[in-house]
């Protein structure tokens, strides 16, 4: 493989930007300098202290007069000092990155792309928007400074003086009109759903880039993508802020990737500088919650994150998390979501509410030691009761039907009851608007249940936005909505009742192979799951012998795939995780770390997850077990379908009782 000429120089500009960077990091936050700027600053400070700061994203030359617009980089901040010239990923410049068909565009020449280990630049690769024409990148003269000693530099914004140019710490304003922000800006390639591979790559850029980091083993963290955003991803990730947005998208179109990026697009200073889409509100920043389904989840985006955003700014956290949070009660929560239809019912914020004011009305709420569970309690026991005998809560026969089944309270200490007495604990004391949150960003939102949906509402500011991302399609469980026309009614997030989602329909973590043979779970209207990869290892489908030796069957498939990948990862998904922990014991497999997740053998590893907190992860090679055990709601697989979704390069199957089929039909085709 030959490697590009300019490699070397970028590789030190790259070193140069993060030198400069650092430097400016170094500044003392607390320094009297503009309120904004002391907490952009900060921020700084606090990303620093995360771990890195994200190198530089690429570098696009244009044929202009402008000498700022004629050869500039982009990075993860602003950066103007001497010899590099760096603009935020945030700011509307990199539109002209990001957005090969934005307005300005036309002025463009290369866009070059930077792929990374670390914190290095490990190869680029140049997409040329003029062929034959002259590079308009500048060989400007290299200095690699050491970084500066501890010295504090105090940073003073001068405002411009009214039509001056001169430069400022802004970044200069948008090529493109406001009205393109974002929506605008999403390419046809998102609404079509059938076609060749050649089509589904139609309208992407960085395309070369993309396939190489696609062919490369996977790691247990998501690893960034920022420099590989496509068009449509970006327009999602840059929409207005001042809306919400919901998007659909099939398995591995990016989602996560969008709502990771989503967050930290929110609280990049570039948005609060000068000419910033919050530029009004610079002393007071956005507050972003990301929430997901699992604690696996969490750790899997993170990394998305941090190199990025202040954890002061963006908290990401999951669904359980959050509603344990809010009760203020010790766990655990043993079980799932689901039981009855009522348990998750939105009705249940009315019930929490009446049966606080009854309360009130009589008695005092208890404070100090213990007085969050007896307060809880006494909401819990007012609606299992049904109110007072002189003031019910409801006359629906259904309802108090569904109140008399409810356990006493310290048998409700189970996740099917948790976010009831999330609500019962917000019916008496509502969440401080400081700790509430200007944008919440949920992904995996099928599944979230209604009364989650209120718990969560709670955490709102009065003028915040959501951003949903997710895929009715591997929806897990009845007891949430079906459609996202009825979240959007839920949260109010149209007036006419008519909503429809943005789509996301270019696949990119799994091969051609994989998507078809998962595709047979849905029904006809909803196929047509597209990806980059096109090619790919056909799924292995294996029968056990016999019944007794599907694990052990299973186990051999996974070592097998586990030493073709031994760079990557490989992941077992049962509905009975028990039954493998058993095999894995009995061949001499051990568990690494305090979880029953992840396990090794002869320098090997392999995972094991059970459907659900397999959700939102991904693995270069997965065994599904027994496909027909795994539970269906209305007819529908989706716990299934998420769990052949989540394969990068290889998917076997094995099983010995029962095969959906679906899946046969797919494994002769
Ligand atoms: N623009 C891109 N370039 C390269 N890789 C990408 C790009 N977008 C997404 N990916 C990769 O595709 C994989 C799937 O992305 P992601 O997890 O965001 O998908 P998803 O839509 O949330 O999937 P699911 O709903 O199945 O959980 C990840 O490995 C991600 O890094």
């Amino acid at each position: 493989m030959t490697t590009h000429p300019d490699l070397p120089y970028e590789q030190a500009k790259n070193k140069e930007y993060l030198a400069k960077l650092e430097k400016k990091l170094q500044r003392n936050p607390l320094a009297d300098v503009e309120r904004n700027v002391l907490w952009i600053d900060a921020v700084d400070h606090q990303i620093k202290a995360n771990g890195f700061h994200h190198p530089l994203l690429g570098r696009v030359g244009c044929d202009s007069d402008d000498e700022e617009l004629r050869d500039f980089y982009i990075g993860s901040r602003f950066i103007q000092d001497g010899d590099v010239q760096v603009y935020s990923w945030a700011a509307p410049i990199a539109r002209l990155f990001f957005q090969p068909e934005s307005e300005g565009s036309e002025d463009v020449v290369v866009r070059r792309t930077f792929t990374h280990r670390l914190t290095d630049v490990s190869d680029l690769d140049d997409d040329w928007a003029r062929e034959g024409a002259d590079s308009p990148f500048t060989a400007r003269a290299l200095s690699v400074p050491v970084p500066a000693p501890g010295r504090s530099t105090r940073r003073r914004v001068t405002p411009a003086p009214a039509g001056s140019s001169t430069p400022t710490d802004a970044e200069p304003s948008s090529p493109i009109g406001s009205a393109e922000r974002g929506a605008a800006a999403l390419p046809a390639t998102t609404k079509a759903r059938t076609g060749s591979a050649a089509d589904i790559r139609e309208g992407m850029r960085a395309q070369d880039a993309v396939l190489k980091r696609l062919a490369a083993p996977r790691e247990d963290k998501l690893q960034s993508v920022l420099a590989l955003l496509q068009p449509d991803q970006h327009a999602l990730v840059s929409w207005p802020v001042d809306e919400s947005v919901v998007v659909q998208g099939h398995p591995g179109t990016g989602k996560t990737v969008v709502a990771a990026y989503r967050a930290s697009y929110l609280v990049n200073p570039a948005l609060y500088e000068q000419g910033g889409a919050l530029a009004g509100r610079a002393t007071k920043p956005l507050r972003v919650l990301v929430v997901g389904p699992t604690p696996g989840y969490v750790a899997h985006v993170e990394g998305l994150i941090k190199p990025l955003a202040a954890s002061e700014q963006v908290r990401v956290t999951h669904l359980a998390d959050l509603m344990a949070e809010t009760t203020g009660l010790k766990g655990p929560w043993p079980g799932a979501i689901g039981g009855e239809h009522d348990d998750v019912d939105a009705q249940a914020r009315n019930f929490a509410e009446r049966a606080a004011r009854i309360f009130e009305s009589n008695n005092r709420w208890r404070e100090g030691n213990g007085a969050r569970r007896e307060n809880i309690r006494q909401v819990y026991e007012l609606i299992r009761s049904n109110g007072t005998p002189g003031r019910p809560l409801v006359e629906d026969v259904e309802q108090i039907s569904w109140m008399r089944k409810l356990p006493p309270f310290d048998q409700a200490f189970k996740r099917r009851y948790l976010p009831l007495m999330a609500q019962c604990r917000l019916a008496y004391s509502p969440i401080p608007d400081a700790l509430r949150f200007d944008h919440i960003i949920v992904d995996e939102a099928q599944d979230v249940s209604p009364i989650e949906w209120n718990v969560l509402d709670h955490y709102l500011r009065r003028e915040g936005r959501w951003t949903l991302v997710g895929d009715m399609n591997q929806r897990r469980s009845d007891v949430t909505y079906g459609s996202w026309s009825e979240i959007a009614d839920h949260l109010a997030l149209t007036a006419d009742g008519e909503f429809q989602p943005q789509k996301m329909t270019r696949g990119y973590r799994s091969t051609g192979a994989v998507l078809r043979f998962a595709d047979r779970l849905l029904p006809a209207k909803h196929r047509g799951n597209q990806t980059v990869q096109a090619t790919g290892e056909s799924v292995a489908v294996r029968r056990a012998p016999r019944p007794n030796l599907v694990w052990t069957t299973a186990l051999q498939t996974a070592r097998d795939l586990a030493t073709k990948h031994a760079d990557g990862s490989t992941a077992i998904i049962t509905v009975n995780p028990g039954e493998m922990i058993g095999e894995l014991g009995r061949s001499g497999w051990r568990r690494k770390g305090s979880g029953f997740h992840v396990w090794q053998k002869d320098n090997l590893s392999v995972r094991l997850f059970p459907p659900e907190d397999a959700r939102g992860l991904e693995f270069d090679a997965v065994v599904v077990v027994e496909p027909g055990d795994f539970p269906e709601n209305l007819g529908r697989t989706g716990q299934l379908y998420t769990s052949l979704t989540r394969a990068n390069r290889e998917l076997a199957v094995v099983w010995y009782r029962n095969m959906p089929d679906a899946l046969r039909r797919a494994a002769r085709s």
